[in-house]
Protein backbone atom coordinates (compact mmCIF):
# COMPACT_ATOMS: atom_id res chain seq x y z
CA UNK A 1 0.00 0.00 0.00
CA UNK A 2 1.39 3.09 -1.16
CA UNK A 3 1.71 5.88 2.17
CA UNK A 4 -0.42 8.85 2.03
CA UNK A 5 2.48 11.13 1.80
CA UNK A 6 3.47 9.37 -2.03
CA UNK A 7 0.04 9.99 -3.55
CA UNK A 8 -1.34 12.83 -5.45
CA UNK A 9 -5.07 12.89 -6.53
CA UNK A 10 -6.43 15.62 -8.46
CA UNK A 11 -8.45 16.42 -11.65
CA UNK A 12 -7.53 18.74 -14.54
CA UNK A 13 -10.30 21.87 -15.17
CA UNK A 14 -10.46 23.57 -18.04
CA UNK A 15 -12.63 25.17 -20.82
CA UNK A 16 -13.76 22.82 -23.67
CA UNK A 17 -10.80 22.92 -25.94
CA UNK A 18 -8.14 24.58 -24.10
CA UNK A 19 -6.34 21.04 -24.37
CA UNK A 20 -6.99 19.41 -21.03
CA UNK A 21 -7.30 15.72 -22.88
CA UNK A 22 -4.01 16.21 -24.45
CA UNK A 23 -2.34 17.23 -21.37
CA UNK A 24 -3.26 13.97 -19.94
CA UNK A 25 -2.45 12.32 -23.00
CA UNK A 26 1.46 13.75 -22.45
CA UNK A 27 1.00 13.09 -18.86
CA UNK A 28 0.50 9.66 -19.02
CA UNK A 29 3.03 9.29 -22.10
CA UNK A 30 5.92 10.73 -20.30
CA UNK A 31 5.90 8.23 -17.82
CA UNK A 32 5.87 5.58 -19.54
CA UNK A 33 2.03 4.21 -18.09
CA UNK A 34 1.55 3.24 -21.92
CA UNK A 35 4.13 1.59 -23.95
CA UNK A 36 4.95 4.18 -26.79
CA UNK A 37 3.33 1.82 -29.63
CA UNK A 38 0.18 1.89 -27.54
CA UNK A 39 0.04 5.45 -27.07
CA UNK A 40 -2.79 7.07 -29.60
CA UNK A 41 -4.05 10.31 -28.84
CA UNK A 42 -7.05 10.98 -26.61
CA UNK A 43 -6.38 7.73 -24.48
CA UNK A 44 -8.96 8.38 -22.30
CA UNK A 45 -11.88 9.44 -24.00
CA UNK A 46 -13.08 6.26 -24.53
CA UNK A 47 -16.39 6.33 -26.66
CA UNK A 48 -15.89 6.63 -29.83
CA UNK A 49 -18.55 9.97 -30.22
CA UNK A 50 -16.44 11.21 -27.12
CA UNK A 51 -13.32 10.88 -29.88
CA UNK A 52 -15.00 12.19 -32.81
CA UNK A 53 -16.08 15.56 -31.22
CA UNK A 54 -13.27 15.71 -29.24
CA UNK A 55 -15.42 15.70 -26.04
CA UNK A 56 -15.41 14.11 -22.87
CA UNK A 57 -18.79 12.58 -21.41
CA UNK A 58 -17.62 10.30 -18.74
CA UNK A 59 -15.45 10.87 -15.81
CA UNK A 60 -12.14 8.75 -16.64
CA UNK A 61 -9.35 8.05 -14.11
CA UNK A 62 -5.77 6.63 -14.80
CA UNK A 63 -2.68 5.83 -12.21
CA UNK A 64 0.56 7.18 -13.17
CA UNK A 65 3.54 6.11 -11.12
CA UNK A 66 5.87 9.43 -11.17
CA UNK A 67 9.65 9.27 -9.94
CA UNK A 68 10.00 12.41 -9.41
CA UNK A 69 13.46 14.83 -8.90
CA UNK A 70 13.43 13.98 -4.90
CA UNK A 71 13.96 10.43 -5.56
CA UNK A 72 10.38 9.55 -4.15
CA UNK A 73 8.19 7.64 -6.89
CA UNK A 74 4.68 9.02 -5.73
CA UNK A 75 1.30 7.22 -7.73
CA UNK A 76 -0.41 10.27 -9.20
CA UNK A 77 -4.09 10.07 -9.80
CA UNK A 78 -5.82 11.86 -12.40
CA UNK A 79 -9.41 11.78 -12.69
CA UNK A 80 -10.19 13.13 -16.38
CA UNK A 81 -13.88 15.01 -15.96
CA UNK A 82 -16.36 16.26 -19.10
CA UNK A 83 -15.48 20.05 -19.90
CA UNK A 84 -19.60 20.46 -21.21
CA UNK A 85 -21.68 22.62 -19.19
CA UNK A 86 -24.27 19.57 -19.88
CA UNK A 87 -22.16 17.63 -17.70
CA UNK A 88 -21.07 20.49 -15.05
CA UNK A 89 -22.56 18.40 -12.73
CA UNK A 90 -20.64 15.07 -13.31
CA UNK A 91 -17.27 17.58 -12.81
CA UNK A 92 -18.96 19.03 -9.34
CA UNK A 93 -19.20 15.20 -7.66
CA UNK A 94 -15.80 13.72 -9.49
CA UNK A 95 -14.14 16.74 -7.66
CA UNK A 96 -14.87 15.51 -4.42
CA UNK A 97 -12.38 12.30 -5.07
CA UNK A 98 -9.65 14.70 -4.96
CA UNK A 99 -7.54 17.24 -3.89
CA UNK A 100 -6.14 19.33 -6.10
CA UNK A 101 -6.75 20.18 -9.87
CA UNK A 102 -4.40 21.78 -12.57
CA UNK A 103 -6.43 24.69 -14.63
CA UNK A 104 -5.30 24.51 -18.00
CA UNK A 105 -5.94 27.75 -19.61
CA UNK A 106 -5.30 28.36 -23.16
CA UNK A 107 -2.47 31.21 -23.41
CA UNK A 108 -4.22 31.91 -26.95
CA UNK A 109 -7.49 32.43 -25.74
CA UNK A 110 -7.77 33.25 -22.06
CA UNK A 111 -10.26 32.43 -19.36
CA UNK A 112 -13.74 31.46 -21.01
CA UNK A 113 -16.81 30.76 -18.74
CA UNK A 114 -16.29 27.51 -18.54
CA UNK A 115 -12.78 28.31 -17.41
CA UNK A 116 -14.51 30.05 -14.18
CA UNK A 117 -17.29 27.71 -13.97
CA UNK A 118 -14.94 24.70 -13.71
CA UNK A 119 -12.47 26.49 -11.66
CA UNK A 120 -15.32 27.74 -8.96
CA UNK A 121 -16.26 24.13 -8.50
CA UNK A 122 -12.57 23.06 -8.17
CA UNK A 123 -12.64 25.81 -5.02
CA UNK A 124 -15.96 24.84 -3.88
CA UNK A 125 -14.31 21.34 -3.63
CA UNK A 126 -11.33 22.75 -1.59
CA UNK A 127 -8.95 22.06 -4.37
CA UNK A 128 -5.45 23.53 -4.43
CA UNK A 129 -5.10 24.52 -8.00
CA UNK A 130 -2.07 24.79 -10.01
CA UNK A 131 -2.80 27.24 -12.86
CA UNK A 132 -1.06 25.52 -16.36
CA UNK A 133 -0.88 27.89 -19.68
CA UNK A 134 -1.13 25.94 -22.62
CA UNK A 135 -0.64 26.03 -26.28
CA UNK A 136 2.59 28.20 -25.77
CA UNK A 137 3.68 26.64 -29.04
CA UNK A 138 1.22 29.06 -31.07
CA UNK A 139 2.76 32.33 -32.10
CA UNK A 140 -0.64 33.87 -30.83
CA UNK A 141 -0.28 32.61 -27.24
CA UNK A 142 0.15 35.35 -24.62
CA UNK A 143 1.47 33.90 -21.51
CA UNK A 144 1.59 37.54 -19.49
CA UNK A 145 -1.91 38.69 -20.49
CA UNK A 146 -3.51 35.86 -19.44
CA UNK A 147 -1.77 35.20 -16.14
CA UNK A 148 -2.87 38.35 -15.52
CA UNK A 149 -6.26 37.54 -15.99
CA UNK A 150 -6.41 34.59 -13.79
CA UNK A 151 -5.36 36.76 -11.15
CA UNK A 152 -7.62 39.44 -11.98
CA UNK A 153 -10.72 37.38 -12.63
CA UNK A 154 -10.27 33.93 -10.18
CA UNK A 155 -8.45 35.69 -7.51
CA UNK A 156 -5.88 33.04 -7.57
CA UNK A 157 -1.87 33.50 -7.86
CA UNK A 158 -0.50 32.77 -11.24
CA UNK A 159 2.80 33.52 -11.39
CA UNK A 160 4.28 30.86 -10.96
CA UNK A 161 1.80 28.79 -13.82
CA UNK A 162 3.22 26.38 -15.55
CA UNK A 163 4.01 27.67 -19.22
CA UNK A 164 3.34 24.05 -22.07
CA UNK A 165 2.55 23.16 -25.01
CA UNK A 166 0.44 19.95 -24.35
CA UNK A 167 1.10 19.10 -28.25
CA UNK A 168 5.34 18.95 -28.50
CA UNK A 169 5.32 18.46 -24.60
CA UNK A 170 6.98 21.97 -23.82
CA UNK A 171 6.56 21.93 -20.25
CA UNK A 172 5.48 18.54 -19.22
CA UNK A 173 7.77 17.74 -16.25
CA UNK A 174 7.41 20.74 -14.44
CA UNK A 175 3.82 20.26 -14.27
CA UNK A 176 4.56 16.62 -13.07
CA UNK A 177 6.94 18.20 -10.31
CA UNK A 178 4.08 20.92 -9.69
CA UNK A 179 1.59 18.34 -9.04
CA UNK A 180 4.17 16.74 -6.51
CA UNK A 181 5.17 19.89 -4.78
CA UNK A 182 2.24 21.81 -5.28
CA UNK A 183 -0.72 19.80 -4.81
CA UNK A 184 -1.17 18.50 -1.05
CA UNK A 185 -1.44 14.64 -0.40
CA UNK A 186 -5.03 13.00 1.06
CA UNK A 187 -6.09 14.12 4.27
CA UNK A 188 -5.52 11.73 6.48
CA UNK A 189 -6.99 7.97 6.38
CA UNK A 190 -6.31 4.54 8.52
CA UNK A 191 -6.04 1.96 6.85
CA UNK A 192 -7.08 -0.26 10.06
CA UNK A 193 -10.39 1.62 10.32
CA UNK A 194 -13.66 0.21 8.83
CA UNK A 195 -13.98 0.72 5.15
CA UNK A 196 -15.32 3.92 4.32
CA UNK A 197 -15.03 4.58 -0.35
CA UNK A 198 -16.52 6.66 -2.00
CA UNK A 199 -18.55 5.64 -5.25
CA UNK A 200 -16.79 8.36 -7.84
CA UNK A 201 -18.84 7.16 -11.15
CA UNK A 202 -19.62 3.93 -12.28
CA UNK A 203 -20.33 2.54 -16.16
CA UNK A 204 -21.25 -0.16 -18.14
CA UNK A 205 -18.89 -2.74 -19.49
CA UNK A 206 -20.73 -5.42 -21.66
CA UNK A 207 -18.44 -8.16 -20.63
CA UNK A 208 -18.00 -7.32 -16.93
CA UNK A 209 -21.06 -5.76 -16.07
CA UNK A 210 -20.72 -2.61 -14.05
CA UNK A 211 -17.28 -0.84 -13.02
CA UNK A 212 -17.31 1.28 -10.07
CA UNK A 213 -14.94 3.93 -9.42
CA UNK A 214 -14.20 4.28 -6.32
CA UNK A 215 -12.07 6.38 -3.96
CA UNK A 216 -10.58 4.93 -0.44
CA UNK A 217 -10.98 7.25 2.57
CA UNK A 218 -10.29 4.45 5.29
CA UNK A 219 -10.06 0.76 5.55
CA UNK A 220 -8.90 -1.48 2.59
CA UNK A 221 -11.23 -2.68 -0.41
CA UNK A 222 -10.22 -6.24 -1.69
CA UNK A 223 -11.34 -8.92 -3.78
CA UNK A 224 -13.91 -11.25 -1.87
CA UNK A 225 -14.80 -8.69 0.25
CA UNK A 226 -19.18 -8.30 0.73
CA UNK A 227 -19.70 -4.58 0.62
CA UNK A 228 -22.37 -2.52 1.23
CA UNK A 229 -23.50 0.58 -0.44
CA UNK A 230 -25.05 2.38 2.39
CA UNK A 231 -27.62 4.43 0.47
CA UNK A 232 -29.28 1.96 -1.82
CA UNK A 233 -28.76 -1.19 1.19
CA UNK A 234 -27.31 -3.20 -1.91
CA UNK A 235 -24.71 -5.35 -0.94
CA UNK A 236 -22.38 -7.36 -2.99
CA UNK A 237 -19.13 -9.77 -3.53
CA UNK A 238 -16.08 -8.33 -4.44
CA UNK A 239 -15.33 -9.82 -7.59
CA UNK A 240 -11.87 -7.93 -8.72
CA UNK A 241 -10.44 -4.27 -7.67
CA UNK A 242 -7.75 -2.40 -9.59
CA UNK A 243 -6.22 0.39 -10.78
CA UNK A 244 -6.29 1.84 -14.49
CA UNK A 245 -3.01 2.57 -16.29
CA UNK A 246 -5.33 3.46 -18.31
CA UNK A 247 -5.88 -0.36 -19.26
CA UNK A 248 -7.84 -2.07 -16.38
CA UNK A 249 -5.22 -3.77 -13.88
CA UNK A 250 -6.02 -5.57 -10.88
CA UNK A 251 -4.27 -4.93 -7.68
CA UNK A 252 -4.12 -6.53 -4.49
CA UNK A 253 -5.88 -4.11 -2.43
CA UNK A 254 -7.14 -0.22 -2.23
CA UNK A 255 -5.98 1.57 0.65
CA UNK A 256 -6.43 5.09 2.05
CA UNK A 257 -6.39 7.88 -0.27
CA UNK A 258 -5.86 5.62 -3.50
CA UNK A 259 -8.37 5.78 -6.42
CA UNK A 260 -9.64 2.62 -8.37
CA UNK A 261 -12.37 0.31 -9.48
CA UNK A 262 -14.41 -2.93 -8.44
CA UNK A 263 -16.29 -5.20 -9.92
CA UNK A 264 -19.07 -6.95 -8.16
CA UNK A 265 -21.63 -8.26 -10.65
CA UNK A 266 -23.69 -5.38 -10.42
CA UNK A 267 -26.40 -5.50 -13.63
CA UNK A 268 -27.20 -2.14 -14.02
CA UNK A 269 -26.05 1.57 -13.57
CA UNK A 270 -29.17 2.03 -12.17
CA UNK A 271 -28.38 0.26 -8.26
CA UNK A 272 -25.05 2.12 -8.12
CA UNK A 273 -25.54 6.14 -6.59
CA UNK A 274 -22.96 8.10 -7.11
CA UNK A 275 -21.78 9.60 -4.11
CA UNK A 276 -22.63 6.32 -2.09
CA UNK A 277 -20.70 5.35 1.09
CA UNK A 278 -19.10 1.70 0.22
CA UNK A 279 -18.00 -0.11 3.16
CA UNK A 280 -17.97 -3.94 4.28
CA UNK A 281 -20.80 -5.61 5.24
CA UNK A 282 -19.68 -7.54 8.49
CA UNK A 283 -17.66 -3.96 10.01
CA UNK A 284 -19.44 -0.70 8.42
CA UNK A 285 -18.02 2.28 9.08
CA UNK A 286 -20.03 4.44 11.45
CA UNK A 287 -20.63 8.12 9.25
CA UNK A 288 -21.88 7.79 5.40
CA UNK A 289 -20.20 10.54 3.47
CA UNK A 290 -22.57 13.05 2.57
CA UNK A 291 -23.47 12.13 -0.36
CA UNK A 292 -24.63 14.17 -3.59
CA UNK A 293 -28.47 14.43 -5.23
CA UNK A 294 -28.82 12.57 -8.15
CA UNK A 295 -28.45 14.75 -11.61
CA UNK A 296 -31.69 14.82 -13.05
CA UNK A 297 -32.74 15.27 -16.83
CA UNK A 298 -33.86 18.74 -17.87
CA UNK A 299 -34.60 18.40 -21.21
CA UNK A 300 -37.07 15.81 -23.16
CA UNK A 301 -37.97 14.91 -26.45
CA UNK A 302 -39.21 12.15 -28.46
CA UNK A 303 -37.61 9.67 -30.40
CA UNK A 304 -39.43 7.96 -33.16
CA UNK A 305 -37.86 5.31 -35.44
CA UNK A 306 -38.45 5.79 -38.95
CA UNK A 307 -39.94 2.69 -40.00
CA UNK A 308 -42.20 1.10 -37.45
CA UNK A 309 -40.60 -1.61 -37.50
CA UNK A 310 -37.41 -0.95 -35.87
CA UNK A 311 -39.52 -0.17 -32.68
CA UNK A 312 -38.58 -3.07 -31.12
CA UNK A 313 -34.92 -2.99 -31.87
CA UNK A 314 -35.07 0.34 -30.75
CA UNK A 315 -36.35 -0.61 -27.12
CA UNK A 316 -33.46 -2.97 -26.87
CA UNK A 317 -31.09 0.11 -27.74
CA UNK A 318 -32.64 2.33 -25.48
CA UNK A 319 -32.82 -0.17 -22.59
CA UNK A 320 -28.89 -1.12 -23.02
CA UNK A 321 -28.02 2.28 -23.19
CA UNK A 322 -30.01 3.33 -20.07
CA UNK A 323 -27.63 1.05 -18.12
CA UNK A 324 -24.75 2.83 -18.59
CA UNK A 325 -26.05 6.46 -18.06
CA UNK A 326 -28.39 6.77 -14.92
CA UNK A 327 -28.83 10.74 -16.32
CA UNK A 328 -30.93 9.13 -19.34
CA UNK A 329 -34.43 8.27 -19.11
CA UNK A 330 -37.30 6.92 -21.05
CA UNK A 331 -41.02 6.12 -21.19
CA UNK A 332 -43.32 4.85 -24.04
CA UNK A 333 -45.05 7.49 -25.93
CA UNK A 334 -47.19 6.99 -28.97
CA UNK A 335 -47.69 10.15 -31.30
CA UNK A 336 -50.65 10.13 -33.71
CA UNK A 337 -48.28 11.41 -36.54
CA UNK A 338 -44.93 9.42 -35.85
CA UNK A 339 -46.35 6.28 -33.93
CA UNK A 340 -44.78 4.29 -31.48
CA UNK A 341 -41.67 5.58 -29.44
CA UNK A 342 -39.76 6.91 -26.78
CA UNK A 343 -39.98 10.27 -24.21
CA UNK A 344 -36.92 10.94 -23.20
CA UNK A 345 -34.78 13.11 -21.03
CA UNK A 346 -31.43 14.36 -21.19
CA UNK A 347 -29.33 17.13 -19.12
CA UNK A 348 -28.77 18.65 -22.06
CA UNK A 349 -28.80 19.25 -25.26
CA UNK A 350 -25.22 17.59 -26.07
CA UNK A 351 -26.03 14.55 -24.28
CA UNK A 352 -29.48 14.56 -26.34
CA UNK A 353 -27.16 14.32 -29.53
CA UNK A 354 -24.51 12.25 -27.97
CA UNK A 355 -27.87 9.32 -27.17
CA UNK A 356 -29.27 9.85 -30.63
CA UNK A 357 -26.30 9.57 -32.28
CA UNK A 358 -25.30 6.04 -30.71
CA UNK A 359 -28.91 4.57 -31.34
CA UNK A 360 -28.04 5.87 -35.17
CA UNK A 361 -24.47 4.38 -35.58
CA UNK A 362 -24.38 1.90 -32.77
CA UNK A 363 -27.32 0.09 -33.52
CA UNK A 364 -28.29 1.39 -36.88
CA UNK A 365 -32.06 2.67 -36.23
CA UNK A 366 -32.68 6.24 -38.19
CA UNK A 367 -34.56 8.19 -35.78
CA UNK A 368 -36.75 11.02 -36.10
CA UNK A 369 -36.42 13.31 -33.37
CA UNK A 370 -38.90 15.53 -32.02
CA UNK A 371 -38.73 19.49 -30.60
CA UNK A 372 -37.05 19.47 -27.37
CA UNK A 373 -38.75 20.73 -23.98
CA UNK A 374 -38.34 21.49 -20.61
CA UNK A 375 -40.26 20.51 -17.94
CA UNK A 376 -43.32 23.09 -16.95
CA UNK A 377 -45.19 22.85 -13.65
CA UNK A 378 -48.79 23.30 -14.10
CA UNK A 379 -50.75 24.44 -11.45
CA UNK A 380 -54.43 24.18 -11.58
CA UNK A 381 -56.99 26.59 -10.12
CA UNK A 382 -56.50 25.05 -6.63
CA UNK A 383 -52.43 25.56 -6.73
CA UNK A 384 -52.04 21.53 -6.83
CA UNK A 385 -48.85 20.88 -9.17
CA UNK A 386 -48.41 18.76 -12.61
CA UNK A 387 -45.34 18.37 -14.14
CA UNK A 388 -45.80 18.77 -18.09
CA UNK A 389 -42.69 16.74 -19.78
CA UNK A 390 -44.83 16.60 -23.36
CA UNK A 391 -46.68 20.18 -24.76
CA UNK A 392 -48.78 17.29 -26.35
CA UNK A 393 -50.04 16.32 -23.03
CA UNK A 394 -50.94 19.98 -22.36
CA UNK A 395 -54.31 19.73 -21.08
CA UNK A 396 -57.15 22.55 -21.50
CA UNK A 397 -56.20 25.72 -20.69
CA UNK A 398 -59.33 26.64 -18.47
CA UNK A 399 -58.17 24.05 -15.67
CA UNK A 400 -54.90 25.58 -15.13
CA UNK A 401 -54.67 28.26 -12.99
CA UNK A 402 -50.60 29.14 -13.71
CA UNK A 403 -47.65 27.91 -15.55
CA UNK A 404 -44.14 28.01 -14.51
CA UNK A 405 -40.87 27.91 -16.24
CA UNK A 406 -37.48 26.68 -15.47
CA UNK A 407 -35.14 29.69 -15.59
CA UNK A 408 -31.07 29.46 -15.35
CA UNK A 409 -28.28 31.98 -15.16
CA UNK A 410 -26.17 31.51 -17.58
CA UNK A 411 -22.67 33.65 -17.84
CA UNK A 412 -21.28 34.47 -21.40
CA UNK A 413 -18.17 35.95 -22.04
CA UNK A 414 -17.66 37.75 -25.35
CA UNK A 415 -14.71 40.22 -26.96
CA UNK A 416 -15.88 43.46 -26.38
CA UNK A 417 -16.95 43.99 -30.45
CA UNK A 418 -20.13 41.48 -29.72
CA UNK A 419 -21.25 42.20 -26.75
CA UNK A 420 -24.15 44.41 -28.17
CA UNK A 421 -25.45 40.97 -30.35
CA UNK A 422 -24.86 38.63 -27.44
CA UNK A 423 -27.37 41.34 -25.46
CA UNK A 424 -29.67 41.84 -28.46
CA UNK A 425 -30.08 37.70 -28.36
CA UNK A 426 -30.49 37.60 -24.88
CA UNK A 427 -33.17 40.07 -25.05
CA UNK A 428 -34.89 38.05 -28.17
CA UNK A 429 -34.80 35.29 -25.47
CA UNK A 430 -36.23 37.01 -23.01
CA UNK A 431 -33.32 37.08 -20.57
CA UNK A 432 -33.33 39.73 -17.92
CA UNK A 433 -29.57 40.70 -17.37
CA UNK A 434 -28.27 39.89 -14.09
CA UNK A 435 -24.87 41.61 -14.39
CA UNK A 436 -22.61 43.41 -17.08
CA UNK A 437 -18.76 43.26 -16.50
CA UNK A 438 -15.80 44.19 -17.95
CA UNK A 439 -12.45 41.75 -17.13
CA UNK A 440 -9.08 41.76 -19.38
CA UNK A 441 -10.69 42.90 -22.39
CA UNK A 442 -13.77 40.63 -22.27
CA UNK A 443 -17.30 41.10 -21.28
CA UNK A 444 -18.94 38.85 -19.01
CA UNK A 445 -22.64 39.10 -19.12
CA UNK A 446 -24.83 37.25 -16.46
CA UNK A 447 -28.40 37.04 -17.77
CA UNK A 448 -31.91 34.73 -16.07
CA UNK A 449 -33.18 32.87 -19.04
CA UNK A 450 -36.19 30.79 -19.60
CA UNK A 451 -34.24 27.40 -20.47
CA UNK A 452 -37.01 26.69 -22.80
CA UNK A 453 -35.51 29.60 -25.27
CA UNK A 454 -32.22 27.65 -24.93
CA UNK A 455 -32.49 24.58 -24.94
CA UNK A 456 -33.11 24.62 -29.20
CA UNK A 457 -30.25 26.39 -30.76
CA UNK A 458 -29.01 29.48 -28.52
CA UNK A 459 -25.57 28.00 -27.84
CA UNK A 460 -25.70 28.01 -31.66
CA UNK A 461 -26.98 31.28 -32.78
CA UNK A 462 -24.43 32.57 -30.15
CA UNK A 463 -21.32 30.74 -31.74
CA UNK A 464 -22.69 32.35 -34.90
CA UNK A 465 -23.28 36.29 -33.80
CA UNK A 466 -19.99 36.09 -32.07
CA UNK A 467 -18.19 34.06 -34.84
CA UNK A 468 -17.20 31.31 -32.19
CA UNK A 469 -15.57 34.03 -29.80
CA UNK A 470 -18.27 33.77 -27.02
CA UNK A 471 -18.35 31.09 -24.29
CA UNK A 472 -21.23 30.09 -22.58
CA UNK A 473 -22.09 28.47 -19.29
CA UNK A 474 -25.25 28.05 -17.11
CA UNK A 475 -27.05 26.73 -14.25
CA UNK A 476 -30.61 26.50 -13.35
CA UNK A 477 -31.92 28.82 -10.51
CA UNK A 478 -35.66 27.24 -10.33
CA UNK A 479 -39.26 28.12 -11.53
CA UNK A 480 -40.86 30.98 -12.53
CA UNK A 481 -44.47 31.85 -13.55
CA UNK A 482 -44.73 33.03 -17.27
CA UNK A 483 -47.63 33.41 -19.34
CA UNK A 484 -46.93 30.30 -21.37
CA UNK A 485 -49.14 28.59 -24.24
CA UNK A 486 -49.42 25.80 -26.13
CA UNK A 487 -49.16 26.45 -29.61
CA UNK A 488 -50.36 23.69 -31.94
CA UNK A 489 -49.22 23.42 -35.81
CA UNK A 490 -52.43 21.79 -38.02
CA UNK A 491 -50.90 19.86 -41.17
CA UNK A 492 -53.96 19.82 -43.61
CA UNK A 493 -56.19 20.49 -40.63
CA UNK A 494 -54.91 17.74 -38.38
CA UNK A 495 -52.59 18.48 -35.49
CA UNK A 496 -49.50 17.22 -35.60
CA UNK A 497 -48.85 16.55 -31.93
CA UNK A 498 -45.05 15.86 -32.40
CA UNK A 499 -44.77 19.75 -33.55
CA UNK A 500 -46.61 21.32 -30.88
CA UNK A 501 -44.63 23.85 -28.38
CA UNK A 502 -45.06 25.60 -25.45
CA UNK A 503 -44.34 29.73 -26.08
CA UNK A 504 -44.38 32.50 -24.65
CA UNK A 505 -48.16 34.06 -25.34
CA UNK A 506 -46.54 37.59 -27.16
CA UNK A 507 -43.99 35.60 -28.87
CA UNK A 508 -46.48 33.11 -30.37
CA UNK A 509 -47.86 34.81 -33.11
CA UNK A 510 -44.29 35.39 -34.45
CA UNK A 511 -43.43 31.62 -33.57
CA UNK A 512 -46.39 30.63 -35.53
CA UNK A 513 -45.80 32.70 -38.68
CA UNK A 514 -41.40 31.56 -38.89
CA UNK A 515 -42.94 27.99 -37.83
CA UNK A 516 -45.73 27.99 -40.72
CA UNK A 517 -43.31 29.67 -43.70
CA UNK A 518 -40.30 26.81 -42.63
CA UNK A 519 -42.71 24.17 -43.00
CA UNK A 520 -43.89 25.49 -45.99
CA UNK A 521 -40.51 24.93 -47.52
CA UNK A 522 -39.72 21.95 -45.61
CA UNK A 523 -43.00 19.88 -46.77
CA UNK A 524 -43.28 18.82 -50.43
CA UNK A 525 -46.07 19.51 -52.67
CA UNK A 526 -49.12 16.96 -52.73
CA UNK A 527 -51.65 16.60 -55.50
CA UNK A 528 -53.60 18.68 -53.18
CA UNK A 529 -53.45 22.33 -51.31
CA UNK A 530 -52.71 21.89 -47.80
CA UNK A 531 -53.20 24.62 -45.26
CA UNK A 532 -50.58 24.64 -42.67
CA UNK A 533 -51.56 26.63 -39.64
CA UNK A 534 -50.38 27.73 -36.06
CA UNK A 535 -53.12 28.08 -33.76
CA UNK A 536 -53.34 28.33 -29.41
CA UNK A 537 -56.80 26.43 -28.38
CA UNK A 538 -58.71 26.80 -31.33
CA UNK A 539 -57.92 29.96 -32.53
CA UNK A 540 -55.61 30.30 -35.44
CA UNK A 541 -52.60 32.79 -35.38
CA UNK A 542 -50.76 32.12 -38.32
CA UNK A 543 -51.56 30.34 -41.89
CA UNK A 544 -49.91 29.16 -44.95
CA UNK A 545 -51.29 27.19 -48.06
CA UNK A 546 -49.15 24.76 -49.49
CA UNK A 547 -50.30 24.79 -53.22
CA UNK A 548 -50.82 21.58 -55.26
CA UNK A 549 -49.21 20.19 -57.92
CA UNK A 550 -50.93 20.64 -60.43
CA UNK A 551 -51.58 18.48 -63.68
CA UNK A 552 -51.87 20.97 -66.34
CA UNK A 553 -54.80 18.77 -67.97
CA UNK A 554 -56.36 21.75 -70.12
CA UNK A 555 -53.10 21.39 -72.09
CA UNK A 556 -54.39 18.89 -73.69
CA UNK A 557 -57.75 21.18 -74.95
CA UNK A 558 -56.61 22.56 -77.81
CA UNK A 559 -59.40 24.61 -79.35
CA UNK A 560 -61.83 26.57 -77.78
CA UNK A 561 -64.19 24.24 -75.81
CA UNK A 562 -65.21 25.79 -72.84
CA UNK A 563 -67.63 23.13 -71.53
CA UNK A 564 -65.18 20.41 -71.60
CA UNK A 565 -62.32 22.35 -70.40
CA UNK A 566 -64.87 22.74 -67.54
CA UNK A 567 -65.25 19.00 -67.20
CA UNK A 568 -61.99 18.35 -67.26
CA UNK A 569 -61.21 21.01 -64.47
CA UNK A 570 -64.26 19.64 -62.14
CA UNK A 571 -63.18 16.03 -62.34
CA UNK A 572 -59.57 17.08 -61.50
CA UNK A 573 -61.10 19.33 -58.77
CA UNK A 574 -63.39 16.19 -57.65
CA UNK A 575 -59.86 14.02 -57.62
CA UNK A 576 -58.54 16.47 -55.59
CA UNK A 577 -61.48 16.60 -52.50
CA UNK A 578 -60.82 12.53 -52.77
CA UNK A 579 -57.06 13.03 -52.14
CA UNK A 580 -57.61 15.44 -49.35
CA UNK A 581 -59.92 13.09 -47.88
CA UNK A 582 -57.91 10.01 -47.79
CA UNK A 583 -54.55 11.29 -48.27
CA UNK A 584 -51.86 11.78 -46.05
CA UNK A 585 -49.78 14.78 -46.17
CA UNK A 586 -45.93 13.51 -46.06
CA UNK A 587 -43.91 15.50 -43.71
CA UNK A 588 -40.38 15.00 -44.08
CA UNK A 589 -38.37 13.74 -41.23
CA UNK A 590 -35.99 17.20 -41.33
CA UNK A 591 -39.09 19.25 -40.85
CA UNK A 592 -39.71 18.73 -37.27
CA UNK A 593 -36.35 20.01 -36.04
CA UNK A 594 -35.49 22.61 -38.61
CA UNK A 595 -38.95 23.90 -38.49
CA UNK A 596 -38.15 25.00 -35.05
CA UNK A 597 -34.27 26.80 -35.96
CA UNK A 598 -35.50 30.63 -35.06
CA UNK A 599 -33.37 32.16 -37.57
CA UNK A 600 -34.04 36.25 -36.09
N1 LIG B 1 -0.98 24.13 -30.93
C1 LIG B 1 -1.40 23.45 -29.87
N2 LIG B 1 -2.55 22.79 -29.92
C2 LIG B 1 -2.96 22.12 -28.83
C3 LIG B 1 -2.19 22.09 -27.65
N3 LIG B 1 -2.86 21.35 -26.74
C4 LIG B 1 -3.99 20.92 -27.32
N4 LIG B 1 -4.06 21.39 -28.60
C5 LIG B 1 -5.14 21.16 -29.56
O1 LIG B 1 -6.33 21.76 -29.09
C6 LIG B 1 -7.47 20.97 -29.38
C7 LIG B 1 -8.27 20.65 -28.12
O2 LIG B 1 -7.50 19.84 -27.28
P1 LIG B 1 -8.17 18.77 -26.31
O3 LIG B 1 -7.09 18.18 -25.50
O4 LIG B 1 -9.03 17.83 -27.07
O5 LIG B 1 -9.11 19.72 -25.46
P2 LIG B 1 -9.94 19.37 -24.18
O6 LIG B 1 -9.85 20.53 -23.28
O7 LIG B 1 -9.55 18.04 -23.67
O8 LIG B 1 -11.39 19.25 -24.73
P3 LIG B 1 -12.59 18.50 -23.99
O9 LIG B 1 -12.16 17.10 -23.68
O10 LIG B 1 -13.66 18.51 -25.02
O11 LIG B 1 -12.93 19.30 -22.80
C8 LIG B 1 -6.94 19.74 -30.10
O12 LIG B 1 -7.08 19.93 -31.47
C9 LIG B 1 -5.47 19.69 -29.70
O13 LIG B 1 -4.68 19.06 -30.67
C10 LIG B 1 -0.96 22.81 -27.63
O14 LIG B 1 -0.22 22.84 -26.67
N5 LIG B 1 -0.62 23.47 -28.77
Amino acid sequence: MTPLSRIRNFSIVAHIDHGKSTLADRLIQLTGTVAERDMKDQLLDAMDIERERGITIKANTVRIDYPAKDGNTYVLNLIDTPGHVDFAYEVARSMQAVEGSLLVVDATQGVEAQTLANVYTAIDADHEIVPVLNKVDLPASDPDRVREQIEDVIGIDASEACLISAKTGVGIPDVLEAIVNKLPPPDEGDADKPLKAMLVDSKYDQYLGVIVIVRVIDGTLKKGDRIRMMKTGGTYDVDDVGVYRPAMTAVESLGPGEIGYLNASIKQVRDTRVGDTITHEKKPCETALPGFKPSVPVVFCGLFPVDANDFEDMRDAIEKLALNDASFTYEMETSAALGFGFRCGFLGLLHLEVIRDRLEREYGIELITTAPSVIYHLYTKDGERRDLHNPADMPDMTTVGHIEEPRIKATIMVPDEYLGDVLKLCQERRGLQMDLTYVGGRAMAVYDLPLNEVVFDFYDRLKSVTKGYASFDYEMIGYREDNLVKMSILVNDEPVDALAMMVHRDRAEMRGRAMCEKLKELIPRHMFKIPIQAAIGAKVIARETLSAMRKDVTAKCYGGDASRKKKLLEKQKAGKKKMRQFGKVEIPQEAFISALKMDS
